[in-house]
């Protein structure tokens, strides 16, 4: 059984403009997260992830279908029961969302004195968190003291203060710059790993796909279109929005105004040619092209690693007659994805 599931879940909002159409924010979604799943969700703004996260979390509720956590159906449990499932799952925001006027263990203890432990333990709990995180020397001080990566940190420790099963980011990186965004996302996988916490990871950024999640949905207008394994999403998007999506993230795929240029500057057909693990089926096209006797330019590319698996795109202009370029693709495309611009 699945740590999270969803099934058929539909969010509608009332309409934005009187008389207007209601906004379908969450679109009969069925989505399954495994205990130790790092599971990202992706998509452009205002695909309906930060719905879809605020429905797992229960500050919502969804106007149809069912969110079950643990075998729990929270659609239909009480507000008294929702107060303590939602302690079960921890949150991190893109703005940290801390308390300003308390300190950093004041930040932290905040859950469980609303969860009304005793003070001995909410102490020894603290501390704890704050070694976790790295910021033992900082309890006593205030969030504005803190950089931008600190006051995550503390976010996180907060989120972790009640153990829960499940810890939702949403865009918990964003606002940070590329090398705070590492250290986040190496203490986020520590979290996964070592304390086996579920995560549910929303967000625009590459960078964390790549390095934390284990499996992706993508999401357009409300909808679940693509998901699975990080690698093979990524490296064979089916639907067209999400290879639309992954082409804007991914490296080596041109965009259709680098497309345009390409074409302006070269004379040959222009084909776009992925490769998946390993360099071996790259030869053996080189190879091909060559014994057909096409002229080819290497004339775009990029070579894309998740969690130690390869893949990429070369864009080459080739050079022949038609009937020899389009006998050798069709051979090649028997072993390699080829896309040749129109
Ligand atoms: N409280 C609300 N009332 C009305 N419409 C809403 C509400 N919250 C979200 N929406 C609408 O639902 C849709 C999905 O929004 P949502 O914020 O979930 O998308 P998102 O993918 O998280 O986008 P972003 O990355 O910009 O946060 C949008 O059309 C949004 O305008």
């Amino acid at each position: 059984m699945a740590l999270v599931e969803l099934r058929d879940v539909v969010k509608t909002y009332p309409p934005t403009t009187r008389g207007g159409d209601p906004v379908v924010a969450v679109d009969h979604v069925d989505l399954d997260i495994h205990e130790g799943d790092v599971f990202g969700v992706i998509g452009y703004s205002g695909a309906g992830k930060s719905t879809l996260v605020r429905l797992v979390n229960a500050l919502e509720p969804a106007t149809s279908g069912r969110i079950s956590i643990a075998g729990t159906d929270l659609t239909t449990l009480p507000e008294r029961d929702l107060r303590r499932e939602r302690l079960g799952i921890g949150m991190i925001f893109q703005q940290f969302n801390l308390f300003s006027s308390r300190t950093v263990a004041g930040n932290i203890a905040y859950p469980l004195h609303v969860a009304g432990r005793p003070r001995a333990e909410i102490r020894a709990r603290v501390d704890e968190l704050l070694g976790f995180v790295g910021l033992a020397d900082k309890a006593t001080q205030y969030p504005e003291q803190l950089s931008g990566g600190q006051k995550q940190r503390v976010g996180i420790a907060r989120a972790l203060a009640t153990a829960p099963r499940l810890l939702l980011a949403d865009e918990a990186t964003s606002a940070l710059d590329p090398e705070t965004t590492h250290e986040v996302l190496d203490l986020l996988r520590t979290v996964n790993r070592d304390l086996g916490i579920t995560m549910v990871v929303i967000t625009h950024e590459m960078d964390v796909i790549q390095n934390l999640a284990t499996k992706v949905a993508v999401m357009e207008q409300g909808r679940v279109i693509e998901q699975g394994e990080v690698f093979e999403v990524f490296s064979r998007p089916e639907h067209p929005a999400s290879r639309r999506f992954v082409s804007t993230v991914i490296k080596g795929v041109p965009s259709p105004d680098e497309l345009a240029g390409l074409r302006a500057r070269h004379h040959g057909r222009i084909v776009t040619i992925s490769f998946h693990d390993g360099g071996a089926a790259q030869a053996e096209v080189f190879v091909e092209l060559a014994r057909a006797g096409i002229a080819f330019e290497l004339v775009y590319g990029g070579v894309n690693d998740i969690q130690g698996r390869a893949f990429g795109h070369l864009t080459l202009s080739l050079e022949a007659s038609d009937q020899v370029i389009d006998e050798t693709l069709a051979r090649l495309r028997e072993r390699v994805e080829i896309v040749e611009a129109a």
